[in-house]
């Protein structure tokens, strides 16, 4: 059973080669594609491509309740969200990693919950990532010699478009790195008890600088700097310890009403 899930974002692709793969059904519909067994640093873990195997759900669109049931039904605690992101600030720059500690929420219209009633919980979010799992891929990132920042807030927009010049000078104000898919895929696997962390790489200046960002140098700096990404995952998972000491499955002792 993988203990560990990773969902890959834009432009990650073959993270291992998989030994299996599960076609899971969900009460909120299919994953973004069959989930894919296989093994990284000799530890067994799931894999599902965030948006579709051929990157047929745009971010808004991404069935992510069903991706973390799938996980969770497959025996999954840890959840690892490899995420490309536009930089907000001059020293976040394209290529660096960010081992994000923080998210602000600016999306509009997705299924944030697993609880739409008769049963309420309310989740706490005020520390929402896993301090082992941030902690090992951190000192695993400083260890491989790749620019890595230990912290960051992630702004999560709706998209699929692009933030305006003035909108991305707002969110320089309180965040350091940009994206559309934080959210809710953290909130859910939260709810369901699981640890989450988000290896986000960026790849662009955003447009509060010079140049608008566009889909196709994201892209092409993501499958740039993937090596890292797939370096990291392979040193770092095997480092995961098996019991979980995070307490982040401690908010399920308090969550309903
Ligand atoms: C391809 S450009 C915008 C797209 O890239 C990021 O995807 P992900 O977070 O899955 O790596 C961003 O959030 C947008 O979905
Ligand atoms: N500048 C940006 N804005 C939103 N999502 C992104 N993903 C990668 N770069 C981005």
């Amino acid at each position: 059973m993988p203990r560990i899930g990773i969902i890959g974002g834009s432009g990650v692709y073959g993270v291992f080669e998989p030994k299996e793969t599960v076609k899971v059904h969900t009460p909120y519909g299919r994953p973004s594609a069959p989930v894919e067994i296989g093994e990284i640093g000799g530890v067994e873990v799931a894999f599902i491509p965030r948006h579709g195997k051929h990157h047929e759900f745009p971010p808004h669109e991404v069935p992510y309740r069903a991706n973390i049931w799938a996980l969770k039904e497959l025996g999954v605690e840890r959840i690892i969200g490899v995420t490309a992101v536009g930089s907000l600030r001059e020293e976040y720059r394209p290529g660096d990693i960010v081992i994000t500690d923080q998210f602000i929420d600016f999306t509009k219209k997705r299924d944030y919950t697993f609880y739409n009633g008769p049963r309420v919980a309310h989740v706490s979010m005020a520390d929402p990532f896993c301090p082992e799992m941030r902690k090992i891929f951190y000192e695993t990132a400083k260890e491989l010699g790749f620019p890595v920042h230990e912290k960051g807030t992630y702004v999560c927009i709706e998209g699929p478009r692009f933030s305006t010049r003035a909108e991305s000078f707002m969110f320089r104000q309180y965040a350091h790195i940009i994206g559309m898919t934080l959210v809710p895929e953290i909130n859910l696997a939260r709810e369901l008890g699981m640890c989450y962390a988000n290896i986000a790489t960026v790849t662009d200046y955003d447009v509060w600088a010079d140049k608008p960002v566009d889909a196709q140098e994201v892209l092409r700096v993501m499958a740039e700097n993937n090596y890292k990404v797939q370096e990291l995952l392979r040193k770092a998972i095997p480092r995961i310890p098996e019991e979980r000491k995070c307490g982040c499955a401690d908010v399920l002792k308090s969550m309903f009403v």
